[in-house]
């Protein structure tokens, strides 16, 4: 008899969205990204980091006032190093994340061909940049849904 305890394309592509997550040097909001394709094949994955060339060791992590000494300047989002990371076309893909897209990468993710945004957290939910992505997802035709992703315990992990 086939094992019982697989765990669901679901899980799969958010267990990765999640694992890639853990790259992630922010130290406040860790995201993740994991796009597949129609044939559920992963052709691409991502995480919130510095552009080449900035160390994370420097202070560029930082909330400041000062917009060119915040971090909100230089990361770039995971949707879009995953957008920049694809290695096909995302033409009717669908993108697994563990935050919902802002307004800047739902602009990318419309253009890229994305159909479809599997999210968990919905954290800025009633914030300008959330209403104007969720505005542009609705316009394009995108359907999103949310998930929660339990701790998945492995047999072999017993
Ligand atoms: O769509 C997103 N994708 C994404 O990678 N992020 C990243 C940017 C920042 O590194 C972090 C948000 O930081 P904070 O929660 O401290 O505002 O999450 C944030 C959003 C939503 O704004
Ligand atoms: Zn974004």
């Amino acid at each position: 008899m086939k094992n019982q305890n697989y765990i669901s394309w679901d899980q799969y592509f958010m267990g990765v969205a999640k694992l890639s997550a853990l790259r992630s040097k922010d130290p406040n909001t860790q995201v993740g990204a994991c796009i597949i394709n129609p044939d559920r094949r992963i052709v691409a994955i991502g995480y919130n980091g510095l552009p080449m060339g900035l160390s994370d060791d420097e202070d560029f992590w930082q909330k400041n006032e000062d917009y060119s000494k915040s971090k909100y300047a230089y990361v770039v989002h995971a949707e879009a190093n995953a957008i920049l990371n694809a290695t096909t076309s995302l033409k009717d893909a669908t993108l697994y994340v563990t935050l919902f897209p802002c307004n800047e990468c739902m602009k990318l993710l419309v253009q890229a061909g994305v159909k479809e945004i599997v999210y968990m957290s919905d954290k800025d939910k009633g914030k300008e940049s959330h209403i104007a992505s969720t505005t542009m997802m609705k316009k394009a035709g995108i359907k999103a849904r949310q998930i929660q992703l339990e701790t998945i315990v492995l047999e072999t992990d017993k």
